[in-house]
């Protein structure tokens, strides 16, 4: 275990500007999409991240030529999928829920491991989907092997997607190549996460994949190619969030720069969200722009579709004057870590009052003091024990370089908008 990570105490209201790099959510729904089209491709603006990076190497294991250079990936030109290969999910639901149902098409066996938490994340749904439509597939969670025959027959399939959005996902980017296509249908609690069903979808089609997505929880993804597209990579807005709450945990005023206008990011819902607690926020051609308030106020909010935005606005709630209340988000115990339990412990740990409800949290006003913030190796943990950091003396994050999951330059990154230097 590294050295603990002392968060920088806010001397003052934080003012700045961050640049914050490339979406994983985009990178590696690119990086499948270009691999299935078999033709060359340039992705700019890239992740490069372990994330990103775990799943280039899962593309070069399936046989794909794959250039990163920067924030550049090119992949190339190339024949059917093939194995035999071995993919390291890490602890990345995009590759372990991503990569899958690409692995039915190669010819031979992909065998698939990760961390030992990834071992514990929800992955049966999407495996016993590939078995339903043809695959032959050993295990329901990792580590497990996908036996490829170059193909499957594909078709329909209903599934429980109430646990994550990237079954769905996962399915869909993949599907077009499947001999009858296919069509997914959900049955169960609500779907987590739409607007990243929503990022899939709209990415497919820009690849001139035919998907229909008319009716309730069910979507048609129709058979055919998948086209070669050089894609242009938006910023991360979840990554954004911890810059902007120093702004609003603080009463100073940040900016994010190249906010999209139109995004199917989760991240973008994030503006409402800091309004709602009472800051202002402003998008401008420059960027997103938040101002803290004097006081922070707490929230009463579903979180269901935007669930990766919840230990920032758990940090944020700790810090407020008022008790807040986050729903709608059951699955995050399936996340990097049971998110829910690990705000709690962290919370409580440094003098908060957060509680576990069946659905979410809910966080009450205390005096907060100091200590060791565990991260879980959960990159959104480390980063709210940080936001938590800029207002509590004496707060240090146990393994900061958990960031590198989609962050690898957050610590200089939150240094350098502290103006404490890298
Ligand atoms: O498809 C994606 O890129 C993601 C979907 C969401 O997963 P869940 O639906 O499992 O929450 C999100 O939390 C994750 O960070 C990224
Ligand atoms: C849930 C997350 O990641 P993953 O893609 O590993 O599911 C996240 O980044 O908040």
């Amino acid at each position: 275990m590294p050295q603990p990570w002392s968060a920088p105490l806010a001397a003052a209201p934080v003012q700045g500007t961050t640049t914050v790099p490339g979406s994983k959510s985009i990178t590696n729904r690119a990086l499948v999409l270009a691999a299935l089209s078999g033709r060359p491709t340039t992705t700019t603006g890239a992740l490069r991240s372990r994330d990103a990076d775990l799943m280039v190497a899962a593309l070069r294991a399936l046989g794909v030529p794959v250039e990163v250079e920067g924030t550049t990936i090119r992949t190339g030109a190339h024949g059917p999928l093939a194995g035999p290969a071995a993919v390291d999910c890490g602890l990345a639901g995009t590759v372990m829920r991503f990569v899958p149902p690409m692995a039915v098409l190669a010819e031979g066996r992909v065998d698939f491991d990760g961390d030992p938490r990834a071992r514990e994340r929800p992955m049966g749904t999407v495996l016993g989907a590939l078995r339903a439509l043809g695959a032959e597939v050993t295990g329901d969670a990792l580590p497990f092997t996908v036996e490829g025959r170059g193909g499957v027959p594909g078709g329909a399939v209903t599934i429980d997607a109430s646990a994550s959005s990237q079954f769905v996902s996962g399915l869909l980017l993949s599907g077009a190549a499947y001999e009858r296509g296919l069509t997914v249908r959900h049955d169960g609690a609500p779907v987590p996460s739409m607007p990243h069903i929503d990022m899939t979808v709209a990415m497919l089609r820009t690849a001139g994949v035919v998907v229909d997505d008319s009716e309730p929880d069910t979507w048609r993804v129709e058979p055919g190619p998948i086209a070669p597209v050089d894609w242009v990579v938006e910023p991360d807005l979840s990554n954004a969030t911890p810059f902007l709450a120093a702004a609003a945990a603080t009463g100073g005023e940040v900016t994010v720069t190249g906010w999209p206008a139109a995004t199917t990011q989760p991240g973008d819902h994030f503006r409402g969200i800091l309004e709602l607690m009472g800051a202002e926020v402003e998008l401008t051609a420059g960027g997103l722009t938040a101002r803290g308030p004097e006081r922070l106020r707490g929230v009463d909010v579903d979180l269901r579709e935007v669930g990766e935005l919840t230990p920032t606005v758990a940090a944020l709630a700790a810090l407020a004057d008022s008790p807040s209340r986050l729903r709608g988000i059951a699955h995050l115990r399936g996340h990097e870590t049971d998110r829910l339990a690990a705000l709690v412990a962290e919370l409580t740990a440094l003098g908060g009052r957060a509680e576990e409800t069946e659905d979410g949290l809910v966080i009450r006003p205390a005096p907060l003091r100091g200590g060791l913030w565990h991260a879980y190796a959960d990159h959104r943990m480390a980063t709210a024990g940080a936001i938590v950091g800029l207002v509590v003396p004496g707060v240090s994050v146990d393994d900061i370089g958990t960031t590198a999951k989609t962050m690898p330059d957050f610590p200089a990154m939150w240094s350098a908008l502290l103006g404490a230097g890298a």
